[in-house]
């Protein structure tokens, strides 16, 4: 019997190892939890949520709502198992995390042609067909494995995220409203600092502790998230040229300009939260709070989330991938999930659904699939062709055709609903003429 190797069992590889196993083709499953686990999961089930509960808008209004229900139609374990585990949450499809992983994991364990295996995979396999879905965490030795193979030095890159304060915490009586060279509505609030001030706030940062990340190498950071005590350790003046320029912002209290200002933005519709523009960080929590209270203005600022940079895998899939998720120099090895660039669960999930019924027809040689551009799945599938909106940045990279519709639909919801009813007829359609069920 021929079999498919799926390496990873979160939300693609589960997904992947069901669709193969529906198609009748034995699947070797491979997860190296809980013997080895990432630094984003607690459990070794399956397809684990390791964030948030919910799986986004669930409207077939909205691009994440049709991307669910194309991959319904298309029999998705993960799906199904989804709208079995689903909490109440307004517009959105939200899960109880522990039934919805529980239940996967349990219906892949029981399902006669999957065979799971509990332990790391080191090596790429390169002679039989394979998908690999080992997500934005993969494991350092096999990401190595895919660097080699792919010839990319850019595999592996940190994002880093900015802290964020309550409203109420921040003193207004120091801080300023107002935007950049007044445009727009003045919806930042600016901390303003006087020479002495951000000496002392820059001595401070340069000297404090940071987090510990496992592998993290400077050279290996975006420029767009570069933590704000690695641009501060490049000069005394960098931060007043970059986050923290003075530049168009007057205090209307005093018609000055200041020699430095700290920007916050809202974190929320409610005006409630704001972030510090430009201070992603990997500081120590303590340390931030002892750092960033230095920030006139912010002497009292309650945290409600610390800065954190973590790891993040992925492929310069529009280079080395093809439109069917294969790799250009080996096409019986499909990648799925995050590792290709896609962001979000729901987009996690279709990828892998997509990655598993392509492996079935490499199987059985037949062509790949290529969904429809008018479907969510082929509007996914195209960001790996490196559609305009697609740029190699981790999180950045969303459904490739999709954010026109999105646009769409928040211009109207009733003609959303049309292009959604006309996606679903194309899909119908080509499965029609696929033979897929
Ligand atoms: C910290 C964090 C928070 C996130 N929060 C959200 C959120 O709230 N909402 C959202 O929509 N998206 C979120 N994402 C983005 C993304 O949707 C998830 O990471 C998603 O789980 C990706 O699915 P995946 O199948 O690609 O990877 P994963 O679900 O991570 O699955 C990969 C699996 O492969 C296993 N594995 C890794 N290496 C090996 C190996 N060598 N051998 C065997 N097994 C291996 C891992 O143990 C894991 O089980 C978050 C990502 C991170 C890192």
């Amino acid at each position: 019997m021929p079999s498919i190797k799926v390496i990873g069992a979160g939300l693609a590889g589960a997904e992947a190892a069901w669709q193969i196993a529906r198609h009748g083709i034995e699947v070797e499953l491979y997860e190296m939890r809980p013997i080895k686990t990432t630094p984003a999961h607690h459990t070794d089930c399956f397809a684990e949520l390791v964030c948030s509960n919910s799986l986004k808008g669930a409207g077939l209004e909205n691009a994440a709502g049709l991307l669910k229900e194309e991959m319904r139609r298309l029999d998705s374990l993960l799906m199904r198992v989804a709208d079995q585990v689903a909490v109440p949450a307004g517009g959105a499809l939200a899960v109880d995390r522990e039934k919805f992983s529980a239940s996967v994991t349990k219906l892949l364990e029981e399902h006669p042609l999957i065979h799971i295996s509990r332990q790391e995979v080191k090596d790429l396999p390169m002679s039989e067909v394979a998908i690999v879905a080992t997500g934005p965490l993969t494991s350092d030795e096999l990401a190595l494995e895919i660097q080699k193979m792919t010839g990319e030095d850019a595999l592996s890159f940190y994002d880093a995220a900015a802290p964020i304060v309550t409203l109420e915490s921040i003193n207004t009586d120091k801080a300023f409203w107002a935007s950049r060279y007044d445009k727009g509505d003045p919806d930042y609030l600016n901390c303003p600092m006087t020479e002495e001030e951000y000496r002392n706030f820059y001595n401070e940062l340069i000297q404090a502790e940071t987090a510990e990340v496992k592998g993290f190498e400077r050279s290996k950071v975006f420029e767009g998230c570069m933590p704000v005590e690695v641009m501060a350790s490049r000069g005394e003046q960098t931060l007043t040229f970059g986050p923290l320029k003075p530049v168009g912002l007057i205090d209307a209290r005093t018609g000055k300009r200041s020699y430095a200002v700290v920007q916050l933005r809202k974190e929320n519709r409610e005006g409630t939260l704001f972030n510090l523009v430009g201070f992603q960080t990997h500081l120590k929590w303590g340390e931030q709070q002892r750092v960033f209270r230095l920030i006139p203005g912010l002497e009292q600022a309650e945290f409600v989330r610390y800065g954190v940079m973590h790891r993040n895998t992925f492929l310069n899939a529009p280079k080395i991938l093809k439109s069917d998720y294969s790799l250009r120099q080996a096409p019986n090895l499909f990648f799925a999930g995050q590792i290709t660039g896609v962001e979000g669960y729901v987009e996690s999930i279709a990828s892998g659904l997509v990655a598993g019924l392509n492996a079935v027809r490499r199987i059985n040689n037949q062509p790949t699939l290529l969904f429809p551009a008018e479907t969510a799945l082929g509007a996914l599938a195209r960001h790996l062709e490196g559609s305009p909106s697609v740029n190699f940045q981790p999180m950045s990279i969303n459904y490739g055709l999709l954010p026109p519709l999105e646009k769409r639909i928040k211009a109207k919801k009733e003609k959303n609903a049309k292009i959604s009813e006309r996606a679903l007829a194309k899909l119908e359609e080509f499965k029609a003429a696929e033979g897929l069920s």
